[in-house]
């Protein structure tokens, strides 16, 4: 009996003592833990003071020095092969530090003259530079320039020949061979593994010379462009470690570039940006007419008066409109083609040498019609409806002026656009927010153009750069403030009364029924009219439903308004019409049926963030904080600038 008390007392003692032990592991890991989190922190932290460490260093270096020992050839190069006399801004710091081995971004303007930036160095190094680039007739047009230099180039894409393919792999392993520059598409590299192999042997035998990579913005998901395949482009640092990598661009933004570097292994490296501003480009936001015929009326005035016998590019969002816009312009007697992906290659090229040629004054095209157009003197480009986003329309209408003479740049805004673009853009990652810089750009009433531009590029900028060369500077309005409040009651009130009689509502009737027009059952004696006049109310509710984070999708003619912490979320729950082919991944996830594909119910919306902001931006003092400091936060976001068309 004894013996067996003290028995069971053994293992009662032993579980006491493990559980104690076991108590103290706990303690011990969850010590370690922190330990592990805040070493992790401090390395996080200590790998980055190194990354500003050797960016400050690099930055630091006189990179416009002419005491390298290269200088005397690159001039002379400079001169004697490409036949120019001096290099425009960063072209040499560029050179200097491709010629040092570091690695480069160079964001430039389109036009600035990137190629030379590593087309020269390429001719100084020994071997061959491998350029990627993204678009098969780019890189032909680079290799007719090269050509006609003598330069030593050549390009490997899908359609590449086997004899092709072969004498340039023999080009690329031939220590005596003339070859200096290979461009190939992001996918060539991507997807050939006997390709990569060749390039790992000319590595091997000191023959890689520099990796150029043209539109580097491709490869982040942060940009307006990017591409899945330039992803792969990060291995190439790992691979070929002392080769430099030069990534240039027209357009990128602090927080792109940061993510180019982290894609490409690059970090920390040189980053070079030149000024955006082009001084010569005048910047213009017209409103546009609703009506087909007046839109068609403008344009023709434009050209036949303003920009008579000049050159120019009228870009349209679709190629419906595209076509439209230049049968409509040719019964106008205008001399006008046009340019889209679905024209067959050679009448692109027939449409763009008749262009070149003065036959055609402008081409009416998509975006289609862009990179690698290098036509000095276009006088002019007209959005015929507004970007998909600053990134975009920065490129495009910088396609004027490359003589840098005067050139102009007229954005057509009207707020249906808005909603036929952000149908097309709001699978994108940033589609819409992309999206809505550019609307903010068109709605800002007062506010240099030019202005809006640099900050969008993080640019600094002072007033007295446009020199009167956009329409806010040229011809300052009147400006006026409003507190939004109650118009977003108006507006949250209506489409609530909608909602309640499970109406379908349109933009249209949204504002209609604002301006107590339209359907009966969707207005509301309750609400005041707007005081301002019809043409402004579509700007003051865009500015509303962006500024105020509610964001508008649009499907089929229907719109919601949703906020925007919970746009993401609902955004698959958006019905999608069948005739939305850009949209047609989502219409297999949705089970709704054919009337609700027709008509959003407002019901499955949801609006509510209006009355929240409502009562954050209700007092006065909040108002005058963030008209004093528009960018500080969203808070930025309360007043609303009209056109001094408003009576109000
Ligand atoms: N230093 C220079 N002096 C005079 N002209 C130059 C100079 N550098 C480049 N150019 C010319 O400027 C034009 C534009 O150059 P390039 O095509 O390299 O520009 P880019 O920056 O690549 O433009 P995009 O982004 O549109 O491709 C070309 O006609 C080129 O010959």
């Amino acid at each position: 009996m004894e013996r067996n008390r003290e028995y069971c007392k053994v293992p009662e003692e032993e579980l006491t003592a493990a559980e104690q032990e076991l108590n103290e592991v706990e303690a011990q890991l969850l010590n370690l833990s922190d330990r592990k989190r805040q070493l992790l922190d401090r390395i996080g932290q200590l790998k980055d003071e190194i990354l500003l460490k050797k960016n400050h260093l690099l930055t630091s270096r006189d990179w416009s020095s002419t005491d390298f020992p290269w200088s005397k050839k690159v001039k002379e190069v400079l001169n004697l092969v490409f036949k120019l006399n001096e290099f425009r801004p960063l072209q040499h710091e560029t050179i200097n530090a491709a010629m040092s081995n570091e690695d480069v971004i160079l964001i430039m303007p389109t036009g600035g003259g990137k190629s030379l930036c590593y087309q020269l160095p390429a001719l100084l190094k020994c071997g061959v530079a491998l350029v990627v680039s993204p678009l098969v007739s780019l890189m032909e047009d680079q290799l007719m320039a090269l050509k006609a230099l003598d330069v030593p180039a050549a390009m490997l894409t899908a359609t590449s020949t086997k004899e092709e393919v072969k004498s340039i792999q023999d080009a690329m392993l031939n220590k005596n061979g003339k070859l200096k520059l290979l461009y190939v598409t992001p996918e060539k590299l991507a997807k050939s593994k006997s390709f990569m192999t060749k390039v790992q042997k000319m590595y091997g035998l000191g023959r890689l010379s520099l990796i150029a990579i043209d539109e580097v913005h491709c490869c982040s998901q942060w940009g307006h462009d990017f591409r899945p395949d330039y992803k792969f482009l990060g291995i190439l640092k790992g691979m070929f470690p002392d080769v430099p990598i030069l990534g240039l661009t027209a357009t990128s933004t602090s927080r792109i570039t940061v993510d180019v570097q982290k894609m490409l292994c690059i970090q920390g490296c040189l980053v070079l940006r030149a000024s955006f501003n082009r001084p010569n480009l005048y910047y213009e936001v017209r409103t546009k007419a609703s009506s087909q015929e007046e839109c068609l009326q403008a344009v023709e005035d434009l050209l036949k008066t303003r920009y008579c016998s000049q050159s120019g590019i009228i870009y349209t969002t679709s190629i419906k409109d595209c076509e439209q816009l230049m049968h409509g312009l040719r019964n106008r007697k205008l001399r006008v083609g046009c340019y889209h992906a679905n024209l067959e290659a050679p009448l692109r090229s027939k449409v763009h040498a008749k262009w070149l040629s003065g036959e055609y004054q402008a081409v009416v095209a998509t975006i289609a019609f862009g990179l690698g157009i290098d036509k000095p003197d276009v006088r002019f480009v007209i959005h015929y409806s507004l970007s998909k986003s600053m990134e975009n329309f920065y490129q495009e209408s910088g396609r004027a002026g490359r003589d840098n003479k005067r050139a102009e740049c007229i954005l057509m805004y009207r707020l249906s656009d808005v909603f036929r673009i952000s149908s097309m853009v709001f699978t994108q990652q940033t589609g819409l927010q992309n999206l809505y810089r550019i609307v903010e750009y068109c709605l800002d009433a007062s506010r240099c153009r030019r202005a809006i531009i640099a900050s969008h590029f993080d640019e600094a900028w002072d007033s007295q750069d446009c020199n009167a060369m956009c329409d806010h500077c040229c011809k300052p309005k009147e400006r006026k403030e409003m507190v939004v409040t109650s118009f977003c009651q108006a507006l949250y009130k209506l489409i609530s009364n909608a909602a309640a009689v499970d109406t379908k509502l349109t933009a249209q009737k949204l504002l209609d029924a604002w301006y107590g027009k339209g359907a009966a059952n969707l207005r509301d004696i309750s609400i005041p009219v707007p005081k301002f006049s019809r043409e402004t109310g579509p700007k003051a509710a865009a500015a509303m439903s962006d500024k105020h984070n509610i964001i508008m999708h649009i499907s089929g003619k229907s719109v919601p308004l949703l906020s925007s912490e919970e746009s993401h979320k609902t955004e698959r729950k958006i019905p999608l019409t069948s005739n939305n082919k850009s949209l047609a991944p989502y219409q297999k996830i949705e089970t709704l049926n054919e009337t609700m594909t027709k008509s959003v119910s407002l019901k499955t919306t949801r609006v509510p963030k209006v009355e929240v902001l409502d009562q954050r931006i209700a007092s006065d003092d909040d108002i005058q904080v963030c008209g004093a400091e528009k960018r500080r936060s969203s808070w930025k976001r309360k007043v609303i600038v009209l056109d001094t068309d408003s009576d109000d």
